[in-house]
Parts: C-alpha cells; structure tokens; sequence
C-alpha cells in the first residue's frame, strides 16, 4: 500500500484554533490545540460517610474554581474547553467533550479520547461511556455517510494494556509481554499485537468485553475496582470513496480509546507489595506524560520531548503533538480530601490546553488501482510503439532517460566510494587501538561490549544475509561516529578541561600544604605528635605532587578518540580516588594537629598558671613570621582576608605593643620567654636586659590567647581549604560521570538528545528545572530500589543552588540509564543475559531491607522515647510490640516518591538516624559518594555497580 498524506498549510500558533465544541465537523485537519474538559462527579459513598466537604465549584460551563471556607471570593480557578458538574451524564460528556473528535476517525484523520486523573475520580466510567457512545455514533454515521456517497468501511480492533511498564494483547493474553517497534512512517508499533476485523456494532461492543475483562484490576483504599494499567483500545477505519470522476480514494485512521490508570500516593491508599510496585510503574508513566505534556505547552518547536521515557507516551506519541485530534477528559474528585491531587490534574489539563496537534488526512491508494493505472499506461505506450515515427521518438526519450539514470549512477557510486574509503580509514586506525585496548586492559573490552548495543529492529526483522548485516551495521557505526563527531570532540574537550582542572587542583592542595608546613613550623609547639605530623604531611605533598602530575604523561592523541580517552580516564580513576585519599589523610592530620595544639596550650596554659612562668606557645623567635603566615599568599583560602582582619585585631595599639616594637627591632627583640609576675602584667624573662626592662609590662595572657587564636584560625582555614579541595575532587568526579553517562546515551544512539537537552532547559529557570529533575530522581530512585541512606544524603546535600547542577544532572543520567538497563534485564531471556547479575534487582531489595532493619534498630538510640511517639503517632503505626513499631515505621520512609512532604519526612527521619546534618546547616557536599549502595553493606546492591564496572569507575 502507497501512503499520501495530504498536508494543509501550517497556521501561524497564534491563529491556531481551539476546536469549537459540540460542532461535529470530521474533517478537521491541520494545527489545532487538544481539545480539554474537565469532568468533576459526585461525592461517591466513602467520601459522603466520612463527611467530606466538596471543595469545587463548576461556576459555568468552562469555569471551575476553589471554594473558600468563607466563601470568600477564590482566586483558584480554572478555565477550559467544557467543565462537567457532578449531575452531569456521560452521554452529554460524550456529546460536548469528544463525538466532534470521535468523528474525525471516519475522514481518515487519526483520533484519540484520553481520560486522565487520580485514582477512583471516575475515568474507567466515563471511558466506558464515551466509547459505548462512540460506537453507537459511528454506526450510525457510516449508515447516513454510505447513502449519500457510497463508502465501503472497514473495522479493525486491537486492545493493548501497559501494566508495569509491560506491554501486553488484551484480545491475545497468551501471546505474552509484547515489543514496541520504531517505524519511520507509522511511528511506534506494537510488534505481533492481534487486530480483529470487526463484524459489526454487538461484535465490536463483544470484543471491548473481552479487553475489559483481561485488563488488571485490583482493590486499593480508595477504588474497589482500580484499574492497575494503562488500556488503549483502538480501532482501524478504512474507507473506500468513490469519486464523481470513477477514482476511488481510500482513507485510513485509527481512534484510541485510552483509559489511564490513575495517580496515587501510598500514603492515601494504604498500597503495599504489589499493589505499591504498580503504583510506582503507574506514577513514573504519568509523570513523564505530564513531562511530555508540559514541553509541548510551551511550543517551542526546538525542544526535546521525552516520549521515549515510557511506553505509554511511546504509543501515544502521535496523539501529542502529533498527526491525530486529541481530546482529554481530565476527571477529578470533588472531596477537599483530595483537593491537592485535583489541583495536580487541573494543572495538566491547563498544560495540555496548550498543546498543537497537526492533523491530517490519510488517504491511501491501494497497489491494485496502481497496477491499473500502469497496465492502462503500458497500452497506451504499445499502442504508441506501433507508429515508426513515434517509436523513433520513444526510443530516443527512452535512450536520454537512460543516459540520465547513468549519470545519477554514476555520481552515487563515487559518493559510496567516498563513505567506503572514509569508513575504512576510520576503522584502520581505531583497529590497533582497539586491539591494543583489548589485550593490555580489561576494561576496554567491557567498554567495547557495552557500547555495541544489538539493533532492536535487526533482531526483530529475521534473520538477514550475513552480508547485509555486515554492511549495516558499517553503515550504523558510521552514522553513529558521523552524527557524533561534534558531540566526541566536544566530549573530549571536556576531558582535556578536567585533566587541567586536576592538575589545578594538585598545584593548590600543594601549596596549601607548604603554606600548612611553614605554619607548623613557626608553631613549634615541641610536640611530637606535631613533628611526626609535618613529616608526613611534607611526604604527602610531595605524593600529592606526583598524582596532580600523573595526567602529564598521557599522550594527547587523537582529539576525536572518544573510547581512548575514556580508557584513559579509567585509568586515571585511581589518581582521582588517590587525590582523594591524600586529602582525607591531610584533614585527619590536621584534625590530630588541632588536637595536639589544642592539648599543648592547654599544657602550657596550666603550667604558666601553676608556675607562674612560662613560655609562649610560640617564641618570639618565631614572630616576625607569622605576618607572613597570617597573610598567607595561598590565594584560593576563603579566609585570607579573615586573616588580614586577625591582623589588624591581634595588633595592639601602637605604643602599647611589645610584639610591633620588637618587629620594628628585631634584632632587639629575640626569643623572648616572658615571666607573669601574677598581677595581671607580663615583663620579659629576660630581666637582666636593659632593653626589655625599659619596655612596658606585658601582658601574657594577653599574648598567648592571641597567638592561639591566630594559630587556631589559620589552621581552621586551612581545614577549610582541605575540605574545599575535597568538595572540587568530588565535582570533578561528577563530570567524569558526566562525560561517562554521555558516552553511554551517545553509544546507544541517543546521544543526539544532549544538544536538545541543553537547549530544552536554557529557557527554563533553574528551579523549575531543579524540582522537575528532582521528582525524577526521587522516582528512579524508587523503581530502582536504591539505597535510602543515600537518597537521603543526596536529598540533603543538593537542595538547588545552581552549583548543584551537576550532582542532579549526572543523578538523572544515571538512574536513568539505570532504570532502562534494569528493565531489559527484566524482559530478557536468561539466555540472553550472559554474565550479566540477573538477580540485580532482587539483590538490591534485599539489601534495601536490611538498611530498613538497620534504621529500625538505630532509632532506639537515636530517638528519644518522645520523639519516636510522634513519629508513631504521625506515621500511623499501630501500638504493637516495640521492635515491630520500629521496623513498621523505617518500613514506611521513603515509599511515596509522589509527596514531596512524605519524602522530606522520610529524609529528616533517616538523616537522624544515621547522624547527617540537619537541613539548612552548611553540609560539604565532597562527603556525598558516586554510589547509590547502603552504607552498610555496598557489595549488596547491584545496580550501579552495572553501571560503574562498565567504566572501571
Ligand atoms: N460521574 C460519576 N457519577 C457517578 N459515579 C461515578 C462517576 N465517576 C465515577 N463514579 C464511580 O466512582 C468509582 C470509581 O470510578 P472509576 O473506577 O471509574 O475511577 P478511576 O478513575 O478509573 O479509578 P482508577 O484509576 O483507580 O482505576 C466507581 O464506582 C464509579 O462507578
């Protein structure tokens, strides 16, 4: 069959219409916002026995608003295309909210109804209504069309259900989980799903029966019959026209019924088990619907839309923003019980008023009128040939014609020539690359086996010639590295960037440490835990040399060997992990030597008080230097400016200070122990010195306190500097991850999204981008069953500064990743895993619930009796049995990943637990890890692992 698409010119966005409502008109096409109602039904008898309030007002026909306690006048109200009250039956919602749509089918324009909303709002009655309807109105109307110009239609039906992110035959159950195929001119297919030609009307309403009573139902708290999936019944319409003219015009639409399954949140409906890990799947499918919804609103035609997030907008994709007419029928509850999930539903439909759609006519000519009009060609062109003149014209537009092809020919084989010639040399010299990568390292050949990702189609379609194979996949490879030449070198780019960054890095913890050197040096404290601290923070800056150094020996190479630099950036993990170490080793030097410090001063504090007598902490010999240590020339210190003021605060008033004098005269002035005599003033020991017996008395303790301080503070600062450092190895470590993470979606093919990505979020401000990737996170993170210790650790560190944009982006990426590898390691054979740990996810909810019983028994030490009352209390946990109450409360956090309140709960709980800082205090972000395992046992959890192994990371 020859598809043609009649295209109708694009409408400036401006001018495009909203579908007029309650007007039938079937052959509609062109740009055309979805068209969006909002059903609101009755207090059902749960929300009537608890004495729920209605907390909405449906004020006209298109307006709906908020009620006030005092009924005072709202200022949250919402207007769309048509609103329905609670009286209101289906058969007007039908009427009203989706026939005019419903009807396009029958013109060869594609269609979709979707009902969206919470769970028990009422969306499988009103489906069931409209597509009863529906039904009943196309049989009629292909009644009245037929008499007026005879059409010959056809009926097709196929039902599908996504339950669990599992696509499934709802006409075919035995067939099994079904593939979701890419076609370029259809779009997204379900492979093998089953299409029955429908007799007529009671045929059609029989096999909906059917779908109804495969699909998964279950009972939850707030829906005895809640529909557990996603259910898209869709119907095929042919149509055959007989023109005036005798050509006959054949059209072909396809009309989705599509009853979602409706957002929840555990908290309300009690969901455990089973039922929990649907409402997950059903909550991750609908956000990214809302994504997709939300980006289309925004009309800007550069922007990435995720429809690849899940199968439900894979399938759908066409209805968004696409060739189809769409209506939705946002259906909410009225009960202010559940205001907050309506006000969500009422925010999606407001975005998908906004959305384009840009229908059109499908028309089809099929390959029999074709053969026809050929055969009628041919004699006509026989009939020509009979003529010797006219033969002599054929034959020479036929000799031109030839000529021409020839040319053409001639000019594709020296482009194939070309693409052969570039695509060997690229394989010459990545071959002993390659080759070399195999046989030194092992995780090259991981790399290579990773990124070498099966084409999905290739599996599907048979079994091709060897050959065949062979040239697709030069020609795939070739397209991959063709389409990501930019992409790589700005890639590698990027890595040139971190390897400077790190040397950076190591030439300023270096000097850091000199500067801590000398400090310690001049401190002289005769301790010596002190000396054996300076030795081996000397040694370290010298090893810390040698790390920062590493990089210097790599060989640039070539600039665009993408896989080259991430061998040797695997093999640069260890210098990451080694500046790491050292650090960690010179702050626990440090933290020793403000302890030593601190316990020398403490000594000499209590000796001079007991004696009388006693040296400073530092000698005078040793104070003409600490102006230089106090200002120290280590730039990046945060507080070398604090210095400076300590300075000026340490110096006393110019003819009262003994220590300015002495610097004035430091020959005069050399190591000076002073002597308390007990009155509040200090003299110099050295009472035999003319010099100093003419100074005025100085004040000891005075002094002391005032070269601790200053020792303290410079000591602090360098402390901070160390923790600093810290925090920029761990960023630099994300952008390793980063680049990593990008590699991969590169490889795999989709890397062409990273340039979208970065254009889709320039427009959008940060926070708005910091709450949207987060809500994706904390629900990857859940479906992913990853660590709660380190959801929380991550939920307390990076609270949207924009410096953390980083942390979220490489989070994202690689829970995202995650979260696909994971599901086709669900869906693949045990054949097909290979070595892969296909008991991954089992593992990683095993070793979720022993963090659980950890947390479980920490709360007794952790929580005073009174606190953990009000987290009973609060969390709803039965009186029954201590431990029991323990382990049913970590039970419960971190298991609604769609309340933010819940989450926040949950994170401030676990956070008590295991000793993190509160929220709001200064946390150093270096302390958070590139692991999502708990942190008691991390060889547990699998999952990232997956990840990480691939790269050696
Ligand atoms: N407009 C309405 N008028 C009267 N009853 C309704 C209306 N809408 C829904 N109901 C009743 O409310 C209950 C829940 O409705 P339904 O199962 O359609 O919700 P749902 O949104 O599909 O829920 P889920 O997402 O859990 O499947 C049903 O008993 C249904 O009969």
């Amino acid at each position: 069959m020859t598809k043609i698409i009649a295209r109708t010119p694009v409408t400036p966005p401006s001018k495009i219409p909203r579908m007029p409502s309650s007007t039938p008109g079937p052959s509609r096409v062109g740009e055309e916002k979805i068209f969006v109602t909002v059903r609101m039904r009755p207090l059902n008898r749960k929300e009537q026995e608890m004495y729920d309030l209605i907390a909405w007002d449906c004020v006209d026909d298109h307006t709906i608003l908020l009620k006030t306690p005092n009924h005072e006048c709202s200022t949250l109200q919402y207007t769309f295309d048509k609103v329905f009250g609670p009286t209101c039956c289906t058969q007007k919602v039908y009427e009203e909210g989706a026939k005019d749509v419903v009807l396009s089918a029958l013109s060869g324009i594609n269609a979709t109804i979707f009902a969206y909303g919470q769970t028990s709002s009422g969306k499988t009655f009103t489906m069931r209504g409209i597509t009863e309807n529906a039904i009943k109105d196309i049989y009629e109307h292909m009644e009245s069309v037929s008499k007026i110009h005879p059409r010959d239609f056809i009926l097709k039906v196929s039902a599908l259900e996504i339950y669990n992110e599992t696509v499934l035959d709802l006409l075919n159950r035995e067939s099994g989980p079904l593939r979701l195929l890419d076609d370029p001119q259809k779009g997204t297919t379900v492979e093998k799903l089953a299409e029955e030609v429908v007799k007529d009307s009671m045929h059609l309403r029989y096999l909906i029966s059917i779908c109804e009573a495969q699909r998964q139902v279950g009972e939850t708290t707030l829906n005895d019959k809640s529909s557990r999936s996603h259910q898209i019944i869709r119907l095929i319409i042919e149509s055959n026209l007989k023109e005036k003219s005798g050509h006959v015009k054949s059209f072909v639409a396809s009309l989705n019924f599509v009853d979602l399954a409706g957002s929840e949140r555990a908290s309300q409906t009690n969901a455990d088990g089973t039922r929990l890990k649907e409402g997950s799947h059903i909550n991750r499918s609908l956000l990214t619907l809302t994504t997709v919804i939300r980006k289309l609103s925004d009309g800007k035609r550069n922007l990435h839309i995720p429809y690849r997030d899940s199968k439900l907008t894979r399938i759908l994709q066409g209805s968004l923003g696409g060739n189809a007419r769409t209506a939705i029928i946002c259906t909410i509850s009225p009960a202010l019980s559940h205001v907050e999930h309506s006000r969500n539903t009422l925010s999606f439909a407001t975005s998908a008023k906004e959305v384009v759609n840009s229908a059109q006519v499908n028309m089809v000519i099929s390959e029999k009128q074709l053969v026809k009009h050929l055969q009628k060609e041919v004699a006509r062109l026989e009939a020509e040939l009979q003529s010797p003149e006219a033969s002599y014209l054929c034959l020479r537009s036929l000799l031109l014609e030839k000529d021409l092809k020839i040319k053409e020919m001639e000019r594709e084989m020296k482009e194939l020539k070309r693409q052969r010639d570039f695509m060997q040399l690229q394989l010459d010299t990545k071959a002993p690359k390659e080759q070399k990568g195999l046989n030194e390292s092992g995780p090259s050949h991981q790399i290579v086996k990773s990124l070498s990702f099966p084409d999905e189609n290739d599996l599907l379609s048979g079994s091709p010639s060897p050959r065949i194979q062979a040239v697709k996949a030069a020609g795939r490879q070739a397209i991959v590295r063709w389409s990501a030449t930019s992409n790589v070198s700005s890639l590698v780019c990027e890595i040139r960037k971190i390897d400077l960054q790190q040397r950076q890095l190591g030439e300023e913890a270096n000097r850091a440490l000199e500067v801590l050197h000398k400090e310690i040096d001049s401190c002289r404290l005769g301790s010596q835990d002190a000396a054996r601290n300076i030795a081996r923070l000397l040694s370290e800056i010298k090893e810390m040399q040698f790390v920062s150094c590493a990089p210097e020996t790599v060989k640039s190479g070539d600039q665009t060997n993408l896989r080259e630099e991430i061998i040797r950036l695997n093999s640069e993990g260890s210098n990451f992990s080694s500046l790491e170490k050292k650090l960690e080793n010179v702050q626990e030097s440090i933290d020793k030597l403000i302890l030593s410090l601190t316990t020398n001063v403490e000594v000499l504090h209590s000796k001079s008080q007991a004696k009388k007598k006693k040296t400073l902490p530092f000698s005078m010999s040793n104070s003409p230097n600490m102006p230089t240590i106090i200002r120290s020339p280590c730039s990046p210190w945060s507080s070398s400016v604090k210095a400076t003021e300590h300075e000026r605060e340490n110096k006393s008033p110019e003819n009262d200070d003994p220590v300015s004098s002495c610097n004035t005269t430091p020959g005069q002035c050399n190591a000076s122990p002073t002597k308390n005599k007990g009155d509040g003033s200090s003299i110099s020991s050295r009472e035999g010195t003319p010099y100093l017996q003419k100074t005025k008395s100085v004040n000891v303790r005075k002094l002391q306190k005032m070269f601790e301080h200053a020792a303290e503070e410079n000591i602090r600062s360098i402390r901070a500097y160390v923790t600093e450092l810290k925090e920029r190895v761990a960023k630099l470590q994300y952008q390793k991850q980063l680049l990593v993470c990008q590699v991969l979606e590169m490889e795999a093919g989709e890397g062409s999204t990273n340039e979208t990505e970065i254009v889709d979020q320039s427009p959008m401000s940060w926070p708005s981008i910091f709450s949207d990737q987060r809500k994706q996170i904390i629900m990857l993170w859940h479906l992913c069953h990853v660590s709660i210790v380190h959801r929380t650790q991550f939920y307390m560190l990076f609270r949207g500064d924009p410096s953390d944009q980083i942390y979220i982006e490489v989070e994202l990426r690689r829970l995202t990743w995650l979260e696909h590898h994971l599901a086709e390691l669900g869906n693949a054979s045990p054949a097909l895993l290979g070595d892969e740990p296909a008991g991954s996810v089992s593992s990683s909810i095993r070793a979720l619930k022993q963090e659980r019983e950890y947390l479980a028994k920490r709360m007794n030490s952790k929580l005073t009796t009174e606190e953990r009352e009000a987290l009973y209390a609060k969390w709803d946990i039965p009186p029954e049995g201590k431990q029991r109450r323990r382990l049913q409360l970590a039970n419960k956090i971190w298991t609604d990943p769609y309340s933010m309140q819940h989450v926040h709960e949950s994170a401030a709980i676990v956070a008590k637990l295991v000793g993190f800082c509160e929220p709001g205090e200064h946390v150093s972000k270096e302390m958070f890890e590139l692991n999502f395992a708990p942190l008691s046992d991390k060889k547990m959890w699998m999952g990232w692992n997956l990840l990480s192994n691939l790269f050696r990371l």
